[in-house]
């Protein structure tokens, strides 16, 4: 015998988390529970407001029609929108058994705000220092001021940026120029330096900088190919699909001598553990871009391990089936 529920959620954001221009004061999705023979498995439904192309009303349509047709004992194939795809699959690999439950709970810390505040945050990260800053958000010459001052008041820093295709030619260039070559090397990578990805090449042969796609990989012409300067690549679960398909772009990244970073959508605590366990099993001895909870003000069903924000559980939650 099968059962399922379906609940939606919507979790209060901290002020001033802007997406895309884009004022983000909830994050809205639903918590899915498929049981079968006392076996339970969870996922979490949540498209994300300017990244995915699925609205939340077409995703709970797609994840109300796989739920109805897999309660009749058919195994219907994974629906079409990535969001729903990817927390449906989690919720059957849970009920399988199929995701492990070890997991890597420690996610390359975002750094944000004040430089002083970060260097106590920097100086007491265990193991390796491994961090990610976003750049493009202010003046470049700031930007590689900050950079080039973490890395050199912390020698064995070393740094993830991301620049969401922020600078012109120009601006990625006035940027390295304030990094010092010699610390050049410690920026693990920058994801996504310009507007295109010619430009992104050029500014990495350039400079000398490593670069990371992230972006490209939605872009239709996108192919995982070793290129010079090109270390990783950025899988963000939700915008991707099942785990299947998250599985397949890890291998794929890997046979291209890539490394796969496994990377949030703001999902809530529920989502961002399973990622944890996805990023355990599936890129092991990779740091996963996770650091996104406290842009929340409160986690949903499962907590972050070390997380003081409040938990809401399941039964407090609007129940749509
Ligand atoms: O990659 C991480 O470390 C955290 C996730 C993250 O940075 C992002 C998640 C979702 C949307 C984006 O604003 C942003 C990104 O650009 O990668
Ligand atoms: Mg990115």
């Amino acid at each position: 015998m099968r059962s399922a529920q379906i609940w939606r959620y919507s979790l209060p954001m901290e002020a001033g988390v802007v997406l895309r221009n884009q004022r983000l004061k909830s994050r809205d999705g639903m918590v899915v529970r498929l049981c079968e023979e006392g076996r339970e498995g969870w996922g979490e439904v949540a498209p994300l407001p300017g990244f995915s192309l699925e609205s939340l009303a077409e995703a709970e349509r797609q994840t109300l029609d796989w739920v109805d047709d897999w309660l009749a004992e058919n195994n219907p194939d994974w629906p079409s929108a990535p969001s729903v795809a990817f927390g449906l699959s989690c919720a059957q690999a849970e009920l399988t058994g199929e995701l492990p439950l070890a997991a890597e709970y420690r996610a390359a810390p975002l750094c944000t705000g004040d430089p002083d505040e970060l260097f106590a945050m920097l100086q007491a990260l265990p193991g390796d220092k491994i961090a990610k800053v976003k750049v493009g958000l202010y003046e470049a010459v700031r930007d590689g001021m900050v950079v080039n001052l973490l890395l050199e008041a912390i020698g064995d820093l070393r740094l993830r940026l991301d620049a969401n295709r922020g600078w012109t030619p120009l601006k990625a260039r006035q940027f390295a120029k304030y990094v010092n070559p010699e610390v050049r090397s410690r920026i693990a990578f920058i994801e996504e330096p310009c507007q295109t990805r010619e430009q992104s090449r050029e500014f990495a042969r350039e400079s000398g900088i490593a670069i990371a796609w992230d972006e490209s990989l939605r872009e239709a012409d996108f192919t995982f190919e070793a290129e010079p300067h090109l270390v990783a690549v950025v899988i963000k679960p939700t915008l991707t699909g099942s785990l299947e398909r998250v599985r397949q772009q890890v291998a794929q990244a890997r046979a291209a001598g890539l490394e796969a970073v496994i990377s949030s959508s703001i999902e809530s605590s529920l989502g961002l553990t399973q990622m944890a366990r996805i990023a355990a099993w599936l890129t092991p001895g990779t740091l996963p871009g996770l650091d996104t909870l406290s842009l929340m003000e409160a986690q949903l069903v499962r907590p972050w391990p070390g997380s003081s924000l409040p938990v809401i559980a399941h039964s407090a939650l609007e129940r749509v089936r």
